[in-house]
């Protein structure tokens, strides 16, 4: 078969060894769960997931939609495997969830929306476990804690929605093909079910870390006025003189719901 140019606008590097590809396999969780895959590409991984569960692949690329129908002829005939040809923000955006029941995600991610990605599969509330490929810098992202050096809204929100978020292992650039120049990383969140984030929590995260070396209080002028930032700190017995990446993520869930309150 003639070699597919990999497209840089979609992020395309497909992941070529064998290794790793049968390492996320063995990742996957234990459960009855349906899968969905963003970004099936060359269909490498799909060929490994689809002999064990039943799964829909969300794919933007009409050059590879054409290549996988071919690829999965018998498997799309079969009702194994649902081959969907969009962008999937727009799809997520269309209709709030990639599958119609409880689902994990798996998937080698275009890096130029992986934490999008991420952040989507936060909201959808069929989605119960993420394994992604991602930028190993994102991961550290979403898997870091108080105090650490990484530690931002990513981490506060993988923090408050998930009961598990860990990095699996690393995956060398040489791994796939084209090469990247970054370093990747498996990350695994195990969501908790019972909760769900409120819609402005990300925005008022982003606004307390605008100038992350910065007192916090600084960074909360943006938000409510002055009186209402010293009142909150006393109720929350929080120093005046923290920085953003000092304070818990459960600290900063009560300081938003006090935030919202004083605004109605
Ligand atoms: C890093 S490649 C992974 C390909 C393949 N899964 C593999 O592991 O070799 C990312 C894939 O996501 C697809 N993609 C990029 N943007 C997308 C979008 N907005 N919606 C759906 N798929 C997208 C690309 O075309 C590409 O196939």
């Amino acid at each position: 078969m003639k070699k597919v140019k990999a497209k840089k606008q979609y992020g395309q590097n497909f992941l070529k060894d064998t290794t790793v590809l049968d390492k996320i396999i063995q990742s996957m969780p234990n459960n009855n769960n349906y899968v969905v895959e963003i970004g099936p590409g060359l269909g490498d991984l799909t060929k490994n997931l689809v002999k064990y569960k039943d799964m829909t692949a969300y794919e933007v690329d009409t050059d590879l939609i054409g290549i996988l129908e071919s690829k999965f002829a018998i498997e799309i005939e079969e009702g194994k495997l649902k081959l969907i040809h969009t962008d999937v923000l727009e799809a997520w955006d269309k209709q709030k969830t990639l599958h119609d029941g409880k689902y994990d995600l798996i998937a080698n991610l275009p890096y130029y929306i992986a934490t999008n990605i991420i952040l989507k599969a936060f909201e959808d509330s069929y989605c119960e476990n993420i394994i992604v490929m991602v930028q190993k810098e994102v991961a550290e992202k979403f898997t870091a804690h108080v105090n650490d050096k990484e530690y931002s809204s990513l981490g506060i929100i993988t923090e408050l929605i998930s009961v598990n978020s860990k990095i699996l292992f690393d995956v060398p650039p040489e791994s796939f093909d084209p090469v990247p120049k970054v370093t990747s990383s498996i990350l695994y969140i195990k969501k908790d079910m019972s909760k769900n984030l409120d819609k402005d929590f990300n925005k008022f995260l982003k606004a307390c870390f605008v100038q992350p070396r910065k007192k916090l209080s600084k960074n909360l002028t943006s938000v409510i006025d002055k009186n209402t930032i010293s009142k909150i700190y006393e109720e929350l017995n929080i120093n005046d003189n923290v920085r953003p990446h000092e304070v818990s993520s459960s600290l900063y869930s009560q300081m938003h719901t006090r935030v919202k309150d004083g605004r109605n």
